[in-house]
């Protein structure tokens, strides 16, 4: 049987896996499926009303590669009525032009999808960058959580920590 939300995620170097695997050991056991995208069949996703998607900026803004693979079968999901979160990895100081870009391109895709967005984060001073897609409209929050493993992985783990409540609580997995 699926556990309540489905973790997908693409990965070129192992940072993305090795914060989804943080994530479901965090959750505890039987919540998170973890799904490498490089190895799962995307109708996967229709298995979960609740999902967390993972997912790596390269190439001055791209995606990660298997998701670029991906994308255009993403126009067949249907994601209406999910609660779904977003996660990001980027290395700020080599490519702050370009930071966390292929997570804003993943929400636009998967909003569009009728995705309904959780788990926003905070744009502080905490990160030195220049520009990015993954911030909203105001710029005052990111679509999802930002990791940097290049130049900030002493904060990864804490990050983590105070997002990962914030997800589920809006999971809200009693429904
Ligand atoms: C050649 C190269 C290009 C990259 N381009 C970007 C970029 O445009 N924007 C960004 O935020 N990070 C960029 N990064 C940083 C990666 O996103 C970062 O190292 C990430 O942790 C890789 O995760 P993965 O191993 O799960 O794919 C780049 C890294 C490399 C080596």
């Amino acid at each position: 049987m699926a556990a309540p939300i489905g973790l997908f995620y693409g990965s070129t170097t192992g940072n993305t896996a090795h914060v989804a695997e943080r994530l479901f050991q965090l959750a505890g056991p039987g919540l998170i499926d973890l799904h490498d995208i490089a190895d799962t069949a995307l109708a996967a996703v229709d298995d979960y009303s609740c999902l967390i998607f993972g997912i790596s900026t390269w190439d001055f803004g791209e995606q990660q590669i298997d998701w670029q693979d991906l994308w255009p079968a993403l126009d067949a999901l249907d994601l209406q009525g999910r609660r779904c979160a977003f996660f990001g990895l980027g290395d700020q100081l080599g490519y702050g032009d370009w930071y966390l870009d292929a997570m804003g391109l993943l929400h636009e895709r998967l909003q569009a999808r009728g995705a309904l967005v959780v788990g926003a984060w905070p744009c502080t001073e905490d990160y030195d960058f220049r520009a990015s897609l993954a911030l909203n409209d105001a710029g005052d929050c990111f679509v999802g959580l930002v990791l940097d493993e290049d130049s900030q992985r002493s904060e990864t783990d804490a990050r983590l920590e105070r997002w990962l409540p914030q997800v589920l609580a809006a999971f809200d997995l009693s429904d």
